[in-house]
């Protein structure tokens, strides 16, 4: 589950990156396209076929990446994204091209700028900055070597491109400083929200808990049996039956009267410890009202349903309720069998009448809807 979910995120995330890269591939063919026209209006200082291999350097580089991204090779670096490569190697050759130039280099200047736009929302603010320090000592590099060189032609263009392009970049680097703190910013918040909405599932989970319980017996409520019978009724295919059974505890009132009506909740205490521990998984025992309780064994037959039943009314008669002395505990079982396309309260019904059946029979027994049809 979880690898097949990594490799699902892995997957999307590489289809983003493509994306991503498929946005610089257009920018370079933008570029490309520029370097051309300013090709054809001599705005070069060098020759036809050092532009042209620019161009080639331009497409062997893309094609270098993107060889990454489909290979998957860039999965196994620190940074998937390749951003610091890709923004480093657009200022490498945004630098070869600009030291080409000769009268549109202060046009073509804004090159800069896109490259590293490029790495805004990617890139550390710490490695933005280096990366727009490198660009910017690129073209330092290129003004000091034609100052040396004594091919510089205006030096006042030189230092007035040099001021703009540093105050550009400085400026992105505090755009990409500000962006950062707000990213930030919003991932904290919605850690604080989901921490919220976490707390908030876990009140909703106690809440569905205590409106599903009885508070004394721990068992189910009424209400929450009938929903869970329901669904299982629904559940019923024409091959199978699930037994039902109404449990009333016998002479209850008289215990009430003569131990208290405290003893009185230990000994429904006492049953729904009997019950849980008598059950399997998958049984539902709910307290139905008063000293009455609702069995339904799923998938079962007349013979294991009674078995099942005298099991737990054995039990119950053997039980020691906590902290109180109550003798000759019994209680009395009224069962029936429900198909598919029975209806719950018919069901309940009959178990109810065999259980009437059992009490007047003399109580500490159970009673069947099936041996009450023989009869
Ligand atoms: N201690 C206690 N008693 C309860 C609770 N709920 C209902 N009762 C009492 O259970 C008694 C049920 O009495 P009856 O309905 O006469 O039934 P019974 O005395 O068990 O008699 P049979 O069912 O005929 O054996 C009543 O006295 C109720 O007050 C409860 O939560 N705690």
């Amino acid at each position: 589950m979880t690898s097949s979910n990594n490799s699902l995120n892995q997957k999307t995330l590489q289809r983003l990156l493509l994306k991503r890269f498929s946005m610089a591939v257009g920018t370079y063919l933008a570029i490309s396209s520029i370097v051309v026209v300013a090709s054809f209006c001599d705005l070069f200082q060098v020759a036809g076929s050092s532009v042209a291999m620019l161009l080639g350097a331009m497409v062997a580089s893309q094609l270098l990446f993107l060889g990454m991204f489909l290979s998957g090779r860039n999965q196994r670096l620190s940074d998937p994204s390749l951003t610091e490569a890709q923004v480093l190697v657009a200022l490498g050759l945004t630098t070869v091209l600009v030291a080409m130039l000769d009268k549109g280099r202060g046009s073509l200047l804004v090159v800069y700028p896109m490259s590293m736009l490029f790495g805004l929302f990617q890139l550390q603010t710490r490695v933005f900055f280096r990366c727009a320090c490198l660009g910017f000592l690129g073209f330092l590099a290129i003004n000091f070597y034609e100052f040396q060189a004594g091919t510089t032609r205006d030096v006042g263009l030189v230092v007035l491109q040099t001021c703009v392009l540093g105050l550009v970049l400085a400026w992105l680097n505090l755009f990409a400083w500000y962006m950062q703190q707000m990213r930030q910013r919003m991932r904290k918040r919605r850690f604080a929200l989901q921490a919220h909405q976490d707390t908030l599932r876990g009140m909703m989970r106690q809440l569905e808990d205590m409106v599903a319980t009885d508070e004394l017996t721990g068992l189910f409520n009424r209400r929450h049996f009938l929903r869970m019978a329901a669904q299982a009724l629904e559940a019923l295919t024409p091959a199978r039956q699930h037994g039902l059974a109404l449990i009333d505890l016998d002479h209850f009132k008289s215990i009430n009267d003569r131990y208290g009506h405290a003893a009185g909740d230990r000994v429904l205490q006492a049953f729904a410890g009997v019950a849980s521990a008598c059950l399997r998984d998958g049984d539902v025992i709910a307290r139905y009202g008063g000293e009455e309780f609702v069995l339904l064994i799923p998938d079962t037959d007349a013979v294991s349903f009674q078995a099942c039943c005298e099991r737990l009314r054995v039990a119950f008669s053997e039980c020691q309720p906590v902290n109180v002395k109550v003798p000759n505990l019994s209680l009395s079982v009224g069962m029936t069998l429900v198909s598919m396309y029975d209806d719950l309260d018919e069901a309940l019904h009959r178990a109810d009448q065999a259980l009437y059946q059992a009490k007047r029979s003399g109580r500490n027994r159970s009673a069947s809807t099936w041996e009450l049809a023989d009869a």
